[in-house]
């Protein structure tokens, strides 16, 4: 129960409606308590005329009265019975939704170190299977749990009062059968584990298949992926008949041990019955319906013993993540008005998880507005600068400054707000054109839209589809192609009109036309903004006011187009290289 401590303030929080609740589900359990023993009195009442003890028309009126009292009692308990689940089982869906914001929250904040040691499947396990069994312990389990103490406590008491050798021999099946419920809960969790495991195997399989359905009809896969299909879908009715064979013996099970305890009742009941021990038949209907009021609880309490358990698993798992603490964080709550100078001094920095060191000891500074173009061949760190620039991680040794302000010093939402990102993979969300681009600046009115895609060279794309702007994209909608996937995201960069523009190698799946196009645009949109453009052509890096070329982590050669175009080394080739392929 450590674990599931953590779910204490939610508990607090709802503790009225649970209080009521707890209360509702006490009188609910005495209401229902009524019927058996008036069950009796009408036996009894109908014994008495047998015997001539009381008139027909009295034993029709005192039919007629418990009969009223039943069916009011039932009502009542019915009444309170729902009310009961509203107040509980509603607090327990308050609770999952709060714990499921809670987590969602601090997934946020998380890193992106996070992210690559964790799966996203697992993430996606943990915020909703993980916080479902959860809601179990918070909802049914308090519920089922209150239910069967209330009624332990009333009616054993009352059974052994009323004929305690008939109680004695009832109650005995009762906890073998909560043993044995409880014994079948753990090996139906273990087996449904499985098959909850066996199910995200399949389905990551078949997502692949999908996903790549061009590849697998390319090199004439289809015969492999139906075998290894097959294969999988084999295990999955293994484990699935595996759950449903133990699945089987619940009820059977239950069934079982409450005949035994009728059995008893009516062995022992109708012994003493005829030695006069009892006086009257109708306390053996009483005890018969006692035992069916008692197995379901008796069965819960081996069910609950196994849904707390599972709730203390799933919380476990849950706080692993809620203990995780961001390594970057914001230590700044004034905002920090960013106007865009970029200083990088001595900045080395080593990735944690690869250990790969992909800036050695760089240093340069880029004024505000000045517009710097980062060259360099594939895995020189280029990309890395510009993750270094929105502090999505921490140098490991040297200083970034903005404005001459050490990075960790800035308010980090301030200065994330000041970048407009257009990463190397643009993703696009499974929404509109429009909102993908919005995403810039919620607020934009939609001719702000058309603007900045029109500078971007998307517009004629977008009004070619036949639902322009409101068109959605992603699995839902169409695909659009790298290059217009990059015009888009660059539209939303330019939406947000910051501070400092971050161009990611965004250009390299258009055309060079287009690409001169939009360089030209971009120079007019960010002419005071600063501006970082990776890139491997030296088209999207001539223009700019600085040019530095990364080999392997260092600086190998910095300067304007002229400098290095007048001097020997690789953008000179490079330049050459590409002029002639352009020629
Ligand atoms: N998130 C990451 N985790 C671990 N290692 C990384 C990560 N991103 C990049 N690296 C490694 O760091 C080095 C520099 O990568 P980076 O992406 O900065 O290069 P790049 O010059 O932008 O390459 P490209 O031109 O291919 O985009 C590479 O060796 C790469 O494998």
């Amino acid at each position: 129960m450590k674990e599931l401590k953590y779910l204490n303030k939610y508990l607090k929080k709802y503790w009225v409606k649970i209080f009521a609740g707890i209360l509702i589900t006490i009188i609910a359990r005495i209401f229902s308590l009524v019927m058996p023993s008036y069950v009796n009195k009408s036996i009894k009442a109908v014994e008495n005329y047998i015997g001539d003890s009381i008139s027909k028309s009295e034993a029709k009126d005192v039919l007629l009265e418990y009969i009223l009292i039943i069916v009011g009692a039932a009502l009542l308990s019915a009444l309170f019975t729902f009310l009961m689940r509203q107040m509980i089982i509603n607090v327990s869906r308050y609770i999952e939704y709060d714990l499921k914001n809670e987590v969602f929250d601090h997934y946020q904040f998380l890193n992106l170190n996070f992210y690559k040691r964790n799966r996203i499947g697992d993430l996606m396990n943990r915020i909703s299977e993980d916080v479902g069994q959860v809601r179990m312990y918070a909802g049914p389990a308090i519920m089922y749990g209150i239910q069967t103490l209330t009624l332990f406590v009333c009616l054993i008491p009352l059974m052994f009062i009323k004929a305690p050798t008939i109680a004695f021999y009832t109650l005995i099946p009762l906890p073998i059968l909560s043993v044995l419920i409880y014994q079948i809960s753990k090996v139906i969790h273990k087996r449904s584990t499985k098959v909850q495991e066996y199910l995200s195997t399949l389905s990551t399989f078949t997502q692949e298949s999908f996903s790549g359905v061009s590849v697998i009809k390319a090199y004439c896969l289809e015969p492999q992926i139906n075998a290894e299909l097959r294969g999988l879908a084999k295990e999955g009715k293994d484990t699935s008949m595996d759950l449903a064979r133990v699945n089987a013996w619940f009820f059977p099970l239950m069934i079982l041990l409450i005949g035994i305890s009728n059995i008893f009742v009516i062995y022992i009941g109708g012994k003493q019955y005829i030695n006069g021990e009892i006086e009257s038949i109708g306390i053996i209907a009483e005890f018969i319906l006692y035992v069916n009021m008692l197995t379901w609880p008796v069965a819960v309490v081996g069910w609950l013993t196994s849904i707390v358990q599972r709730a203390e698993a799933s919380q476990k798992r849950i706080n692993e993540f809620l203990t995780e603490q961001p390594t970057i964080k914001n230590e700044v709550l004034e905002p920090t008005p960013i106007k865009g100078k970029i200083e990088f001094r001595n900045v080395t920095f080593t990735y944690e998880d690869t250990e790969i060191t992909a800036l050695k000891n760089i240093s340069f500074t880029i004024e505000p507005g000045e517009s710097v173009a980062f060259l360099g061949k594939t895995g020189s760190g280029k990309s890395t600068i510009l993750d270094l620039v929105s502090r999505l991680y921490d140098v490991s040794s040297g200083e970034i400054l903005i404005d001459d302000i050490p990075i960790k010093k800035l308010n980090l939402y301030s200065l994330r707000s000041a970048i407009g990102a257009v990463p190397q993979d643009a993703f696009l969300f499974s929404d509109t054109i429009e909102n993908n681009i919005r995403f810039g600046k919620e607020d934009a009115s939609i001719d702000e839209i058309i603007e900045v895609a029109k500078k971007a060279v998307v517009h004629e794309n977008i009004i070619g589809f036949s639902k322009q702007y409101n068109t959605i994209l992603g699995e839902r909608g169409i695909t659009l192609s790298g290059g217009q996937k990059q015009r888009v995201s660059i539209a939303r960069a330019l939406l947000k009109d910051p501070e400092i523009y971050l161009f990611d190698d965004c250009l390299s799946a258009v055309d060079t036309e287009t690409e001169e196009e939009i360089l030209a645009n971009l120079k007019n949109a960010s002419t005071d903004k600063t501006t970082l453009i990776v890139s491997h052509r030296v088209s999207s890096a001539k223009n700019t006011d600085k040019i530095i070329v990364l080999e392997d982590g260092s600086i190998l050669q910095e300067g304007t187009h002229e400098q290095l175009n007048n001097s020997e080394g690789y953008y000179k080739e490079l330049f050459l290289d590409q002029l002639s392929d352009k020629d």
